[in-house]
């Protein structure tokens, strides 16, 4: 194992096969491997890209493991060493078996190769920005493996999924949410870049395992982190000024603070608040087109009052305002609860983004309870009183969508729009068959988790997840063809609007709130249209009219073809 130093290992032709954006393997023609010094170097037969990429399955599907997690981690290791080897060929496969490799590369399967990431390591990809190296981020950045970068996905790996800290492990989030910003949002692989922020790990067992490849150290925290942060972004806007930098997988007590510090100052979005939130509202668009209410009438009751729930609650008022409600009428139709209760005026502790949902005493006059005491303002009771259209769950309270709060809730509404959003699915809020037996079908799903399809009636219903997957690439397309120079607020609004106009309910009344997994790559372009429209429209992207946009991001889209 390793390179030898040996005449050979450095000609031409060998270099070439080495690097995975210029090799093509048995594709390389008679007349290139002439020229390119390749001659003898590849067996005799020249393949087309198609064959290629069918042999490159096969070995997929061939794949042996002792169990399905085993095995799912196998083919993802080969679907790396493949990305790592020839990366044309790898979009090719992955654009081919979209639907069966999305969930190798991506969730749930990436998460086992975050967790075994130090176990399975083969070859570096990306950049490894370690806290030893604080004073020397802008030749770290130099050294990054691709001159131009449009992409940039960093995670510090502290909470990657729902798996806690992985620490150096994380970097398998960046290279697979970057995968699918070229799989499906077409933008061009040469130009994204991974990152991984080490700043510790405080897993110890992690820390102590011989393999672990990481900076053995428990998290730098508090002013020493930020220092750090702010030092890595600002390497970024020297090395690579203009690049879209998305954050990824932020514990949440460090995700919000990051993302209000520099949204103003970079093109950048957090995919886990943001890319989330505009997903659910997408979800929620088709759901009350087919529920035939319009947005503004939606009554919200939110189950979760961390970043991500107040986040999707932000853009649920957002969609409602630009539906004709005033702002306030949207906010008091929006109520959150904690694991306390529903939340109130004058509560101790509320952050000001949690303040904006509390009720006043005057809003619950006539509920018949006392409002010093929250918890009486339990999720059923809640329910009771504000008959809402719509029930979400970012509580990680496996379960808390009781029968009996979904018959009520049902009982005040037609088409009852119910989204269990927290995952692993043992943190589900409800399991989507339940809601569909509880309400005779009525209710319209999405979850955050993958859930098999529901029947009802004899039957099958595939059942929306609302992963940030349906939004980051195409927002990434968006941006990179309208040469944004920010992520707005509006533009993730637009997002999440074109992406309700994707809905398949809308024309399928048995059809999911969400596009097919192998509709995703024709759904982004919309969604980038729509998200260019936007940045021209706020004045962070040079004027072009909406012909225009649409050449452009038909013209930035990349598709794996050998050039
Ligand atoms: O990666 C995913 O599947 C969704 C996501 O951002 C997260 O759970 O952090
Ligand atoms: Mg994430």
């Amino acid at each position: 194992m390793g390179d030898t130093a040996t005449s050979s290992s450095t000609t031409a032709g060998l270099q070439l096969l080495q690097d995975p954006l210029l090799n093509r393997g048995t594709a390389f023609t008679e007349a290139e491997r002439d020229e390119l010094g390749l001659r003898g170097l590849l067996p005799p037969q020249v393949e087309t890209i198609e064959q290629q990429a069918d042999r490159a399955w096969r070995s997929v599907e061939a794949v042996e493991g002792t169990s399905a997690t085993s095995r799912q981690l196998a083919q993802h290791i080969t679907l790396r060493q493949l990305q790592d080897t020839n990366e044309v060929l790898f979009y090719e496969v992955l654009s081919r078996h979209v639907e069966e490799a999305l969930p190798l590369v991506y969730t749930p399967t990436v998460g086992a190769a975050c967790q075994r990431f130090s176990q399975i390591y083969r070859r570096p990809r990306g950049l490894f920005v370690s806290y030893p190296d604080r004073h020397r981020l802008r030749e770290v950045l130099r050294n990054r493996p691709r001159a131009e970068v449009d992409v940039i996905v960093v995670t510090d790996g502290q909470r990657i999924l729902g798996l806690g800290d992985q620490g150096v492990g994380g970097m398998g989030i960046p290279i697979g949410k970057l995968s699918l910003y070229t799989a499906i949002g077409g933008i061009d692989p040469a130009r994204t870049l991974p990152i991984v922020l080490d700043v510790g790990c405080d897993d110890d067992d992690l820390r102590d395992d011989p393999f672990y490849l990481g900076w053995r150290h428990p998290r730098v925290t508090g002013e020493e982190y930020e220092e750090f942060v702010d030092a890595f972004v600002a390497a970024v806007r020297e090395e690579l000024p203009g690049v879209l930098l998305q954050w990824e997988d932020f514990a949440s007590k460090n995700a919000l603070p990051i993302l209000d510090r520099y949204r103003d100052q970079l093109l950048t979005f957090n995919d886990d608040i943001q890319g989330t939130a505009a997903v659910v509202a997408g979800a929620m668009t088709g759901a009350a087109s087919v529920s035939g209410t319009s947005l503004r009438e939606q009554r919200v009751v939110m189950v979760g009052a961390g970043s991500a729930g107040i986040g999707v609650c932000d853009r649920l008022v957002q969609a409602m305002v630009a539906d004709g409600a005033t702002e306030d009428d949207a906010v008091a139709a929006v109520h959150v609860l904690d694991v306390g209760g529903l939340l109130v005026e004058g509560q101790a502790g509320l952050t000001p983004a949690q303040a904006r949902y509390a009720k006043s005493a005057e809003q619950l006059a006539g509920w018949g309870v006392d409002v010093e005491r929250r918890s009486e303002l339990d999720l059923l009771t809640v329910v009771r009183n504000v008959e809402p259209t719509a029930l979400i769950g970012l509580s990680s309270a496996h379960g808390i969508f009781t029968r009996e709060v979904i018959t009520e809730m049902a009982s005040h509404v037609e088409r009852p729009i119910v989204f269990p959003l927290s995952n692993p699915t043992s943190h589900a809020e409800a399991e989507p068959q339940d809601l569909s037996d509880w309400t005779d079908g009525r209710a319209l799903v999405a979850t955050g988790s993958p859930f098999p399809p529901v029947e009802q009636d004899g039957a099958r219903r595939r059942v929306a997840q609302c992963n940030n997957v349906y939004v980051f690439p195409a927002v990434g397309l968006g941006v990179v063809a309208s040469r944004a120079t920010r992520v707005t607020d509006a533009m993730l609004l637009q997002a999440a609007l074109a992406l309700g106009e994707q809905s398949p309910v809308r024309h399928d009344p048995g059809g999911a709130l969400l596009p097919e997994v192998a509709d995703m790559p024709t759904a982004a372009v919309a969604i980038a249209e729509a998200v260019a429209r936007q940045a021209v429209a706020d004045g962070v992207a040079p004027e072009a009219t909406d012909e225009e946009v649409a050449a452009a991001v038909r013209a930035a889209r990349w598709t794996p073809a050998y050039r």
